[in-house]
């Protein structure tokens, strides 16, 4: 495989996955990401297709980010736009871009992004997004196995054939080659799919009417769809949302989705009837016996018994007849309460047609007290129920699934499309909601932005900057930037680092324009916690280096002077923003030592100022953000003895004051 980063054993464990090389390559080249992940880690599939993009477009993945800070800028942009994202796929693809300095890859990403500006715009309000939450990849699970019915083949041939498909994997599978065999297996299932010619009809076995799985085990089949069914069913939602909006056509697909809302049903109304009825049966006989029990009770005891002579002549001739007597005459009672027991037990169970006659057989009509019922005649009954409960659920459970046993293609393609569809309206709901803006891509080398917003702030001001020139803009592109305590140096150089990187990613910057040539380098040295030790400082230089190089790039740096003693980092800084000048690469650097490094550069190194304006009516420093070219920032102190002058009385104000003029 001519992939850098795939060594042997990642090698032989794509080759596994996708069966050969060509096919993993292929994959790999397609940005197989959920294909890739599950046999890689998210970093290594991550790294793997950017190595292959990056190949495609013959530059390297790692090279635009030339320092660790311009990694961090990087990550955090990638997270930002991530969370605009519903999907595990969308993050992980969205975490496949890289900045480069490929014109064709921005190209290519830049029509993506301005594609996926127009979904989100199309998908506003539609409110599709709890649906895309519940899209997951799709799941392959093994069918839980049948066990209340079973397939019975009526010769050996058959036998065979239906075991090397694998069919005993979900469903008990016999061979029955006499009518005595098939009927003790009818005793023990509820239903026996009979496979195979040449039985005398037994009356409990149906004859399998297909060998497909669908009628089989429609459970096989439907195994899957019911173990992706919220998947599935959030994506047939979407679907239909996405539709609605023109986003995606989905003609065609009207059965199919038919289907999957179909999965959701429990699988008819009849079913479900005989199952309830199933359940509550016996609580309801029971309830309905113990109900008529009180009933007698109360009558029996209520009621009294005149026997005259011929009846205690029949008592005496008879013997022991004294409880046929009475049974004879409370008969017309308990037939009364027997009726109405059956008759509440009828409506409590809501029974339909020939089901009422079952009540006579468990409502024994023999006089006693207390009420018997025929449990066994009970029992039967909720055999019946549930066998006519299972047929009924066959038959649908059949049809659905001989409606979707080969439409798992279609299942793969729709939560595919769905999870594209989630990526593509990330990206666009990012430059939407975060007001992005398109940068023009120059032939000509420097930046210029106009009302650009640090994304890390959350109430940013909108800052300008130019190197390089723009229109009525000062042409160097190395400057110094000087400036009042927090007034937002550190803010503007990772603003300028959010741009850049965002721009040769191929998607918009947050600046309301800007204009710049692309870059092959981004270097951004952050603040240094101090001066550094002989060894440390060693290894800074060292680092600095690097920016020797032929490369076309950028340069950041934050107060590099902190490195070591102020004579010292004036000319290390002024040496470094000579060498990039003359090599024409672009550069702005945070320095407090603006005025003794521009003493020693030999190159035309500008000198911009981000400035206090003064003191807003709270005594707090109003500072103009976007930096002012040309121009030494003035510094703090006098700021703050201008608020301290402000702030205090009598003999305190005039020292104050008397300070103050010394900068005056
Ligand atoms: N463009 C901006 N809009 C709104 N707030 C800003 C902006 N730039 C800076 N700030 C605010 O000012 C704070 C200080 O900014 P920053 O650290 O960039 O200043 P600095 O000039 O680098 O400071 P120091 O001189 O101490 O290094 C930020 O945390 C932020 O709250």
């Amino acid at each position: 495989m001519d992939l850098p980063g795939v060594g042997p054993r990642l090698r032989e464990r794509l080759k596994e996955h996708y069966g050969d090389e060509e096919k993993a390559l292929q994959a790999v080249r397609d940005g197989d990401l959920l294909g890739l992940c599950s046999t890689l880690s998210e970093r290594q599939a991550l790294q793997l297709v950017q190595y292959a993009r990056a190949l495609k477009f013959r530059v390297s993945p790692d090279e635009f980010l030339a320092t660790d800070e311009a990694v961090r800028i990087y990550s955090l942009l990638i997270s930002r736009l991530a969370g605009f994202a519903h999907t595990e796929y969308a993050r992980l693809k969205i975490g496949t871009l890289f900045p480069s300095s490929s014109q064709e890859l921005i190209e290519e990403n830049r029509l993506a992004a301005s594609r996926s500006l127009e979904v989100a715009r199309r998908m506003e309000g539609l409110g599709i997004e709890e649906q895309l939450r519940s899209i997951r990849p799709l799941r392959e699970r093994s069918a839980s196995r049948v066990r209340e019915r079973a397939v019975a083949a009526s010769n050996a041939e058959d036998f065979q054939r239906l075991k090397s498909r694998g069919l005993d994997r979900f469903i008990d599978l016999h061979l029955a080659e006499s009518p005595q065999e098939l009927l003790a297996l009818a005793r023990s299932y509820s239903v026996v799919s009979l496979v195979g010619g040449g039985m005398v009809d037994v009356e409990e076995v149906e004859r399998a009417e297909s060998l497909e799985d669908w009628y089989l085990v429609p459970e096989a089949v439907l195994g899957f769809y019911r173990e992706n069914m919220e998947t599935l069913a959030a994506a047939v939602e979407a679907a239909s949302k996405l539709q609605a909006a023109g986003v995606e056509d989905f003609r065609g697909w009207e059965d199919f989705f038919d289907r999957i809302s179909r999965l959701g049903d429990k699988s008819d109304i009849e079913a479900e009837r005989l199952s309830r009825l199933a359940a509550r049966l016996e609580g309801c006989v029971d309830q309905a016996a113990s109900t008529a029990n009180e009933e007698l009770k109360r009558r029996i005891e209520n009621s009294s018994l005149t026997l005259d002579g011929t009846d205690l002549l029949q008592v005496m001739s008879r013997g022991d007849g004294i409880r046929e007597l009475f049974e004879i005459r409370m008969k017309g009672i308990y037939q009364e309460v027997l009726k109405e027991a059956k008759e509440r037990a009828r409506e409590e169970l809501d029974l339909k047609g020939a089901e009422e006659v079952w009540l006579d057989e468990i409502f024994s009509s023999a006089v006693s007290y207390p009420l018997e019922l025929d449990r066994g005649a009970l029992r039967s009954f909720e055999q019946e129920l549930r066998s006519r409960q299972e047929e009924r659920g066959l038959k649908a459970k059949r049809e659905l699934a001989r409606g979707l046993a080969d439409e798992r293609n279609r299942a793969e393609t729709l939560v595919h499309i769905l999870m594209e569809f989630d990526y593509s309206y990330a990206l666009g709901s990012f430059t939407l909601k975060e007001g992005l803006s398109f940068p023009e891509i120059a032939s000509e080398t420097g930046l210029c932005f106009q009302g650009a917003r640090n994304l890390s702030l959350e109430q940013p001001e909108k800052v300008s900057y130019c190197l390089g020139g723009g229109p009525g803009e000062p042409p160097e592109m190395v400057a110094l930037l000087s400036g009042v305590n927090s007034g937002g140096k550190t803010t503007l150089l990772d603003l300028i680092s959010q741009i850049v990187i965002l721009a040769q990613m191929g998607l918009p910057v947050p600046a309301d324009s800007c204009r710049m040539g692309l870059f092959e380098q981004l270097y951004y040295f952050s603040k240094s916690r101090g001066t550094l030790s002989a060894g440390a400082f060693e290894t800074a230089m060292r680092k600095f280096a690097v920016v020797e190089n032929e490369k076309r790039k950028l340069v950041l740096a934050d107060e590099l002077e902190s490195i070591t003693e102020p004579g010292a980092s004036a000319r290390i800084i002024a040496c470094m923003l000579d060498e990039l000048n003359r090599r024409g690469s672009a550069a702005v650097f945070v320095s407090h030592l603006a005025e003794d490094v521009r003493r020693f550069s030999e190159t035309p190194v500008r000198v911009d100022g981000i400035e206090a304006e003064g003191l807003d009516e709270n005594n707090c420093l109003v500072v103009c953000r976007s930096p002012r070219y040309n121009y030494l920032a003035k510094s703090t102190p006098e700021l703050i003895l201008d608020r301290l002058v402000r702030t205090t009385k009598g003999q305190e104000k005039e020292f104050y004051s008397r300070l103050l003029g010394k900068f005056r």
